[in-house]
């Protein structure tokens, strides 16, 4: 029997999720959804026979026909849900991140623990991409000898009014505070974060662009650039620096042009399309095994602990100080 999917947030990565899930994956459908915004959720769903809008976030986890819930609403909303679900003994896939706060994801660890089974899974999708995974290999099988440096940059178009500062952290970076982490096999103890000169083209309460430097455990430095007001395109850069060479991340598969006196090849506008192959592998491995009652991904804990430091980045983006990022061992649990 298919996996019977509920989804709170139907938002852009909510609608792209439950296209995904109903039309194109195997083995799950859309069976209830809601958002704070009933319409737009009526919307989403309408050539979805079956699917029903449920008034509240808790009616769709507590549904008796739902299987597993899927949390793309706002960040700051996602504790609640996957508390809920937890409480309710139902697996949940939850955007990132998984909390706004170290303090709140680590009440959904405390949960998922006292709770005695593995349930949640975070959207950390870029694991899946294959463009990391292939660089993942070089660094794993030692061809640029030992890590030293990596270098990220991870810029979006252009972000709206409702982005803040503190955004650029748990909502942008977090992605390469995961992704990093387990590309080196190592975790952060140290975190910094600088401001350039801002660009004129941010509202006026942004800072933008930040870097942010991070230092891990084995002693690499991690810098990421974070400009989510760079106009030109989306643009995802990381470059692994070793001891016997440097491993970079692919581009995007694109024609090469040559047309009007330029030769080039186009550069992405949407995140949307940017890791479309890996959401799609993500969320159909989630498929798989939460109908084996198992959690393959990402865990709590990679959400917690990338919780802890996007804390450390916040704090250092007012304190201007190197912020220590505590180390914690991973509980047996996780393992
Ligand atoms: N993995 C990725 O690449 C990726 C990409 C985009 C967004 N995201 C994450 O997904 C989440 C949603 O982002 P988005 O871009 O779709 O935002 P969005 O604003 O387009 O959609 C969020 C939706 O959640 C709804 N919502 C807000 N509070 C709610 C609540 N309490 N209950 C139910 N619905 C509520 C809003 O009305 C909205 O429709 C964010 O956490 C974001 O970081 C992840
Ligand atoms: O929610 C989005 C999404 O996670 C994108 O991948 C990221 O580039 C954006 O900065 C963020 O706002």
């Amino acid at each position: 029997m298919a996996l019977r999917v509920g989804v709170i947030g139907t938002g852009a990565i909510g609608e792209e999720h439950i296209r995904r899930i109903q039309f194109k994956l195997v083995g799950a459908e859309i069976v209830a959804v809601t958002d704070v915004n009933l319409e737009r959720a009526a919307e989403v769903i309408k050539d979805i026979p079956g699917a029903r809008v449920e008034k509240t976030g808790q009616a769709v986890i507590e549904a008796a026909d739902v299987d597993a819930i899927v949390v793309t609403s706002w960040g700051a909303t996602h504790e609640e849900y996957v508390l809920g679900s937890i409480a309710a003994g139902k697996p949940v896939f939850c955007e990132k991140p998984l909390a706004t706060t170290a303090a709140g994801a680590k009440r959904i660890v405390d949960a998922e623990m006292a709770a005695g089974k593995k349930l949640v899974q975070v959207g950390f999708m870029r694991r899946y991409d294959s463009g990391y995974r292939m660089l993942k290999e070089v660094v794993d099988n030692g061809s640029i000898g030992d890590s030293l440096i990596v270098h990220c940059a991870h810029r979006n178009p252009e972000v709206g009014e409702s982005y803040m500062t503190d955004m650029a952290i748990h909502d942008t970076v977090i992605h390469e505070i995961d992704v990093i982490r387990w590309l080196l096999n190592d975790d952060y103890v140290s975190a910094q974060v600088l401001m350039p000169k801002k660009t004129k083209n941010a509202f006026s309460h942004l800072s933008d662009p930040q870097i942010v430097l991070l230092e891990t455990a084995e002693g690499r430095r991690v810098d990421v650039e974070v400009f989510v007001n760079a106009k030109y395109g989306y643009d995802i850069q990381c470059e692994v620096v070793g001891e016997e060479g440097i491993a970079r991340l692919p581009e995007p598969q694109s024609v090469v042009m040559r047309k009007d006196a330029k030769y080039g090849t186009n550069i992405l506008m949407d995140w949307k399309k940017r890791f479309i192959d890996s959401y799609d592998v993500e969320l159909q491995e989630w498929i798989d095994s939460t109908a084996k009652g198992e959690v393959d991904g990402p865990t709590s804990w990679d959400g917690y602990r990338a919780a802890v430091t996007a804390d450390a980045c916040v704090k250092a983006q007012t304190s201007g100080a190197i912020e220590a990022i505590p180390a914690e061992p991973k509980p047996d649990f996780y393992k």
